[in-house]
């Protein structure tokens, strides 16, 4: 006889399963519960005798109860573990967190398996539930995410002006005209540039000229609609695209542009300094291949308001 090596055992099971640091749950078909360890009993608050077959959707109101009873169906019917990931649902059960390493997370992020346990008829009777703690693997994900986001943005965004640079914006004006042969929706682009700029740097210094480029570039964000898309294309040389806007209402965006930038005052050492900027327009035609083509048009455009006295908007032929 060795049913005393059983029963000890058994006991060493019961034992870690209870002190096991993940949450086990076994649930019967009408998800009463029927096992309960120390793991959910410390998270939960809720003691083993307390939830002992009671249902559990009834017993903890805040888990996702629609999801998760197909999930356990599931498991019920095709005798197949689920998996769930904190991605899908990142709190089942809401528990506190109490980890001092990521304790910006209020509750705990969490995996959970679901396993069919199989009675002597080779039948599921139940499913176990097992519930992990992954808040840390989880926070660390979140912040490496937020992380790269604010790179990104970082490597698409103009420092001095908050407009998007050179790179960033030809790339989406680029993808706007691949847009346009699919779609030939009129767009028309403005170009523009800060009359005798250097002059602004040579009379009152370096300083100066960049706040003279801010206030522009504020200028243009006040006129903007949500679907138009400004850059700062070189040093004093911005861009912007209006998406689904013909070279006459283009026009009345440059016109305002221009007017607004006039009458700004950029105040330096006690000194007042006014500016003005010269615009091209160019829509977008069927004749044009690239972007490029696109973009010397309105060029041509600008160097036509230079040459022919700047603080104007010129449209492109
Ligand atoms: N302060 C400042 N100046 C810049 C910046 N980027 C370019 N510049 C200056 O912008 C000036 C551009 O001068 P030009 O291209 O000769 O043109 P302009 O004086 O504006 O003359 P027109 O365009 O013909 O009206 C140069 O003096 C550059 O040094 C910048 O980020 N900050």
């Amino acid at each position: 006889m060795n049913t005393g090596f059983d029963l000890k055992e058994f006991h060493w099971m019961v034992e870690m399963v209870q002190t096991i640091d993940v949450g086990l749950v076994v649930l019967d078909r009408e998800y009463k519960i029927q096992a309960w360890n120390g793991f959910m009993e410390n998270h939960s608050g809720k003691g083993a005798s307390k939830v002992q077959n009671a249902n559990m959707f009834d017993a903890f109101e805040e888990l996702p109860a629609d999801w998760m009873m197909h999930k356990i169906q599931s498991v019920f019917m095709l005798k197949n573990r689920a998996f769930t990931t904190w991605e899908q649902r990142p709190h089942i059960f809401k528990f506190k967190n109490y980890r001092p390493i990521t304790g910006t997370a209020e509750f705990m992020y969490q995996n959970m398996t679901i396993i069919p346990l199989l009675n002597l008829n080779g039948e599921v009777s139940h499913v176990s539930l097992i519930i992990y703690d992954v808040t840390d693997s989880a926070v660390n994900k979140l912040q490496l995410k937020d992380v790269n986001d604010q790179l990104k943005d970082l490597s698409r965004i103009d420092a001095l002006t908050q407009l998007f640079n050179r790179g960033h914006w030809e790339s989406q004006f680029s993808q706007e005209f691949i847009r346009y042969k699919r779609t030939e929706q009129a767009t028309s682009l403005v170009i523009f540039d800060i009359d005798h700029f250097k002059k602004v740097n040579d009379t009152y210094g370096h300083q100066a000229g960049d706040k003279v480029i801010q206030a522009v570039s504020q200028c243009v964000r006040d006129n903007l609609r949500e679907s138009d898309v400004a850059g700062r294309y070189g040093g004093e040389e911005f861009t912007v695209y209006l998406v689904d806007t013909q070279a006459d209402h283009a026009k009345v965006f440059a016109e305002r542009l221009r007017q607004g930038i006039e009458q700004l005052v950029v105040h330096h050492d006690g000194t007042a300094i006014n500016f003005t900027v010269s615009l091209g327009v160019a829509e977008v035609n069927k004749t044009m291949k690239t972007h490029k083509e696109w973009l010397e048009a309105a060029d041509q455009a600008l160097y036509k308001a230079k040459e022919t006295g700047r603080n104007q908007v010129c449209m492109a032929k």
